[in-house]
């Protein structure tokens, strides 16, 4: 099932922060870049009140994805007043983890979360800001589902869709302020 629309305003004022740069990080690739969208603070503002507009009493934790979910995710959990739960790079959380390897539009990649992260039957929205392959999104939420959550739903900034993430997370709702 896929999620609500953006606001028009919002997604306009998304859309005009993000920066595409080519060629990185390989020859090839057109990079959403959300340097300019961090710098402006009404415009995190407004992206991290749409996020706690929708999901207020209905998630018991918010979980980002390495490196740049963990900058909205952590806005939207202290927005909320929930707990946030970082979703790893492997190798980097410490104790037993839960650890798989996926596929990106530039590489390959190994995620982890910790084991007893989170209570069983805990409502988690997952946050990241790009969903390109979906591999990423669709690793994360496996794992949090391994480690006993139950997965609201995935909240990106922006979508591009020629590559397809939402084939990789059906049945998931899946949130996207902006489709490239
Ligand atoms: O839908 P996918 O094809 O899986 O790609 C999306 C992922 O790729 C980027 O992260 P990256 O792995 O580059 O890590 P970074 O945020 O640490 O730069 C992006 O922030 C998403 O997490
Ligand atoms: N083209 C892209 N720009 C920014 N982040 C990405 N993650 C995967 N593909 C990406």
């Amino acid at each position: 099932m896929s999620g609500a629309q953006a606001p028009d305003a919002l997604r306009s004022l998304v859309e005009s922060r993000i920066r595409d740069v080519q060629d990185f990080p390989t020859p090839g690739i057109l990079f959403k870049d959300i340097g300019p969208l961090l710098a402006d603070p009404e415009a995190f503002a407004a992206i991290v009140a749409d996020g706690a507009r929708r999901h207020t009493g209905r998630v018991d934790f918010v979980a980002g994805i390495e490196a740049r979910g963990f900058i909205f995710g952590a806005g939207l959990a202290h927005a909320m007043g929930v707990g946030f739960i970082p979703v790893r790079k492997a190798g980097k959380l410490p104790g037993p983890t839960v650890e798989v390897s996926y596929d990106l539009e530039y590489g390959q990649a190994r995620i982890a979360v910790q084991e007893g992260a989170v209570a069983p039957g805990s409502r988690i929205v997952v946050v990241d800001d790009v969903l390109a392959t979906g591999g990423t999104a669709a690793a994360a939420c496996a794992l949090l589902e391994l480690v006993g959550a139950e997965i609201v739903g995935l909240d990106v900034v922006m979508e591009l869709a020629a590559l397809g993430g939402r084939s990789a997370l059906v049945g998931r709702e899946v949130y996207s302020l902006t489709v490239a």
